[in-house]
């Protein structure tokens, strides 16, 4: 399988605590990959240090065949787009000049007109043209969390990676943001997510990942979630069901058969 993100012999700590520990992982390109695994078993450092946020690793991270190291600013901004778990800005920016931002790599600070049609076609897409002028910080979670999915948008990077993408989003906007991730997928780009919600994630993903151990552990079988695994990681038993060819996974308690 052709890959998009390979990680080879990975490790890094934050001082005398191991964080990762010799993380060798693929992921497909033109796949929809979930990385599932319990708080604070280093999901987010191991993005973090994909994405170039976290320097300070072991090992190495090549992107389509290339050391990431070797690539230009421009062109890791064409290949990557990462939604972090957490952004702040306390600047009253419109939601506008924020998906503006998202071209920065490629226009500077100086948006082009073709930038600005860019921004009404996302707008439209994600359904925020109503908050086009709205301040950012005034945003609920939720639709702050569109706007920066709508950034990245504007990017147009060929591998998506986000931080819990579904955090702060409604029921709705959930599998309305999962369909949008898979249709990226089905357009050829690569989706790469840490996920929360296995049930959701099984709905929706291709490839799933285990964070385990201070490792990530693929899943060995593609077509049947793999609930020993499941159960392995969080400590909780799954159920699996199988509804109009959805794959479902259900958390039904801790411990348990
Ligand atoms: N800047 C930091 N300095 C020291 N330790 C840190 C720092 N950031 C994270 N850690 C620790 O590293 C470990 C892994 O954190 P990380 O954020 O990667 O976990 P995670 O799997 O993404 O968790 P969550 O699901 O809760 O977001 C945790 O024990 C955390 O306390």
């Amino acid at each position: 399988m052709e890959l998009a993100i390979e990680i080879k012999n990975m490790s890094f700590s934050y001082g005398r605590q191991t964080i990762l520990q010799e993380v060798n992982a693929g992921f497909g390109a033109r796949r929809f990959s979930v990385l599932l695994g319990t708080n604070g078993s280093g999901k987010s450092t191991l993005f973090k240090s994909i994405t170039g946020i976290l320097s300070g690793y072991k090992g190495e991270v090549h992107v389509k065949g290339r050391l990431i190291s070797q690539l230009t600013y421009k062109e890791r901004a064409r290949q990557i787009g990462f939604l972090p778990q957490f952004y702040q800005t306390v600047f009253p920016f419109t939601v506008e000049d924020i998906l503006l931002t998202g071209r920065a790599a490629f226009s500077g600070f100086s948006p082009t007109g073709e930038d600005r049609a860019l921004a009404e076609q996302v707008l439209a897409e994600l359904g925020l043209e109503a908050l086009r002028k709205k301040h950012f910080p005034q945003l609920s979670g939720g639709e702050q969390q569109m706007v920066m999915i709508g950034r990245l948008l504007m990017q147009d990077p060929e591998i998506i990676i986000l931080d819990e993408p579904t955090n702060h989003l409604d029921v709705y906007y959930q599998h309305f943001l999962m369909s949008k991730l898979k249709a990226f997928v089905a357009e050829g780009r690569t989706v790469i997510a840490i996920m929360h919600n296995p049930t959701l994630a099984y709905q929706f993903a291709d490839d799933f990942f285990f964070m385990l151990n201070n490792t990530v552990v693929p899943a060995v079988s593609t077509d049947m979630p793999e609930l020993d695994m499941l159960k392995a990681v969080y400590n909780t038993s799954f159920l699996n069901i199988r509804h109009d060819g959805l794959k479902i996974v259900l958390p039904v308690g801790a411990g348990g058969s």
